[in-house]
Formats: C-alpha cells, structure tokens, sequence
C-alpha cells in the first residue's frame, strides 16, 4: 500500500499526523516543501483546496489535517470502540484547534515587536490559564489522556502544543504538570522518539 503525506518543512499541522504514522508502524512518504518557497502553483494545482496536510493512500487524496489524523489513528488502534466516546475525542480534538487557531499564528509571524509582545501576552494571559485549566482537569480525570488511555487526541494534543511552544514553553511544566506529562508520555513513545531523534529541534 503506497501512503504519502505532504506538507510544509515544519511541524505545523502535519508532525500530529506523522507521530501517529510512525506510532503506527506505517510505511509512508513524508513528503515536504519549502514554505519560503510558496505558492507552488504546480503543487497547489494537485491539491483539491489548495491547502496542506494532504495524505495520499494509493492515489485516493484525502485533505484535512484532523480527518487524516482520525483516519491514520482507527488504522493505529488509536480509536475507542464506543459511538460515544469516539464522539467526546472528537470534541477533544476541536477544543485543542479551537485554542491553537485562536492564538493567530499567521498574525504572530508577520507582526512587529510590539503587536508580538501584546500577542504573546494575551496568549499567557487569558489563552493558556482558559484552556489550559480545562485540558489539565480532563487530563487529571482520565488516567493523564484524553479517552482514558492513549488515544489520537493525545497526539493531536502533543503536536499542538509543540507548534504552539514559542508562546509559553516553561508555564505549562510549572503550572499544568499533567498536560507537561502527556506531552513527555507521548515524545517517549519508542517510535516516536525515534522520529523525533532524527527530525532534530521542532519548527512551527
Ligand atoms: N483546515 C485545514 C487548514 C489547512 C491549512 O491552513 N493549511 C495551510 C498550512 S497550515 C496551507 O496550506 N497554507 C498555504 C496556503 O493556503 O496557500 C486543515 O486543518 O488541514
């Protein structure tokens, strides 16, 4: 079976999906463009909206960084059984966007010092301590995962805050020393170690 996944060479809204790709043991190509390079039109005109992640299993594209997340995660026994459950995951996993794309990213990288000082703080401030309380409660009552046990939440978790970084890296350790615990029980998965070893430092 020939699995490919592209993306920017950054982590971003990719490095979820290639952790639970190589948690997996999935044989894949991790396909990455240079985004000081785009817009690639040759590229953008093979992607059905124009966007990356986009995650090709022998030919078939699927686009949507959380759909191919959930997808590779069922072929990982990375999903519960239970209609209910699966249901609480995928709100889990929203929560987790819903905090990341309200930190403006696209905003942050092209602000100049002052507006980045008044992002940052704002984004420690009245981000974090909001979402943050929430992820660690949820964490705290089930068994230190989202779902009670490793699920693709968790890895949708870990690659989010490991893009997220740059804005609070030492508050999260001190402050929520369960979701600090997720991210280490997830960057220690062997496989993902692994990866993690030869991929070098994270970029957003
Ligand atoms: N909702 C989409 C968002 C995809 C998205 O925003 N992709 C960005 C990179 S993170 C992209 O392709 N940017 C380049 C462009 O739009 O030209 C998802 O979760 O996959």
């Amino acid at each position: 079976m020939s699995k490919k996944l592209y993306y920017f060479n950054i982590n971003g809204l990719a490095e979820s999906i290639r952790y639970i790709l190589h948690y997996g043991g999935h044989d894949f190509e991790d396909i990455r463009y240079d985004r000081s390079k785009w817009p690639i039109q040759s590229v953008i005109d093979t992607l059905p909206y124009g966007q990356v992640p986009l995650y090709e299993e022998n030919g078939k594209k699927l686009n949507q960084s959380l759909a191919i997340a959930r997808y590779v995660a069922s072929q990982s026994g990375l999903l519960p059984s239970g209609l209910w459950e699966q249901a609480v995951l995928d709100a889990a996993v929203h929560n987790i966007y819903d905090f990341w794309n309200k930190n403006n990213i696209r905003e942050y990288m092209y602000a100049d010092a002052e507006r980045k000082a008044a992002m940052k703080k704002q984004v420690l401030e009245e981000l974090v301590p909001f979402y943050f309380s929430r992820f660690e409660n949820e964490l705290k009552s089930n068994n230190g995962h989202f779902g009670g046990k490793l699920t693709w939440a968790d890895f949708i978790f870990v690659g989010i805050i490991e893009t997220a970084n740059l804005f609070y890296s030492e508050n999260i350790e001190n402050n929520y020393p369960t979701v600090a615990s997720l991210v280490k029980t997830v960057q220690n998965l062997p496989r993902v170690k692994e990866y993690i070893s030869k991929r070098g430092p994270y970029g957003i």
